[in-house]
């Protein structure tokens, strides 16, 4: 199968400090890698170089981008902030369509419902509402409709859930795993908590200190880890669920 997303022998630092120190990983297509590490690792530097942001000292990043104009999106901590604030749902999910031009403003916009529709919030009900009167649950689903427009290869979330209630995290890491199925979406899911990571990627690569010190099965890490610094982890993360509840509509 072909990789979507190859980074290979990355450096990358601020000033004279290295923060990733030769980190290699790959995204098969319509797989789900996670990335887990503590605060400080290193994770979202990662996300940042990948999506050009931040310039390596060394290494390639490759896209396979199957002939796509905007390979990677991105899903970001807080989704209320990453939201314009001051214009409707449907418009914030449109934009990137308006962006470039694509199409009338009635496509534009019934595109946007249906993915409204797609990530389980009912447009007629969201479509004119404003990002802030949103809970943090619904306006991730707005974030990844949004990022869902655009229609990447990859999506990059950069801790998806973890300004959302446990039982939101959930909902929308499920709403991932559909997508992932259903569009053929592959993701890249950066964490701190392996619960996370468990629910939702095939594989795990651990970022220590900007080195990846332990990759694999998702289930094999977990279970067996090989690395100390991958036992701290799972101690810091007691609960570990791995049911996949069923697909529950958004309605908080
Ligand atoms: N713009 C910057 N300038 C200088 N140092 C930075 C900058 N951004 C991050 N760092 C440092 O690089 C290291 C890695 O930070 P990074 O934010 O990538 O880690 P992280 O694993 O995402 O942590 P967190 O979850 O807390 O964001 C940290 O020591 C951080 O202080």
């Amino acid at each position: 199968m072909n990789d979507v997303l190859t980074i290979d022998d990355l450096v990358v630092g601020y000033g004279d400090r290295i923060v990733l120190d030769g980190v290699s990983l790959s995204v098969p297509a319509g797989g789900c890698v996670g990335l887990v590490g503590e605060s400080g690792s290193g994770k979202s530097t990662l996300a940042r170089t990948v999506i050009g942001l931040q310039k390596p000292r060394s290494g390639a990043i490759r896209v396979d981008d199957g002939g796509m104009d905007h390979p990677i999106q991105m899903v970001f901590q807080d989704p209320i902030s990453s939201l314009n604030p001051h214009r409707s749902v449907i418009d914030v999910v449109a934009e990137p369509l308006t962006i470039r031009g694509e199409g009338t403003r009635q496509q534009r916009r019934e595109t946007a419902r249906e993915l409204l529709a797609r990530v389980g919030l009912d447009p007629e009900r969201f479509a004119d509402a404003r990002p802030g009167t949103l809970s943090g649950g619904q306006a991730q689903r707005v974030a990844i409709a949004r990022a869902l427009v655009a229609r990447p290869a990859l999506l990059l979330c950069d801790e998806p859930v973890s300004s959302l209630d446990v039982s939101v995290q959930a909902r929308v890491l499920n709403l991932l795993a559909d997508l992932r199925e259903e569009v053929g979406l592959s993701l890249l899911v950066i964490s701190h908590d392996l619960a996370v990571v468990r629910m939702i990627a095939d594989s795990v690569a651990v970022l220590c200190e900007g080195r990846i010190v332990e990759s694999g099965d998702t289930e094999r890490v977990i279970s067996a880890p090989e690395h100390p610094y991958t036992r701290q982890l799972l101690e810091a993360a007691p609960r570990l669920p791995h049911l996949k509840l069923p697909h529950l509509k958004e309605t908080r």
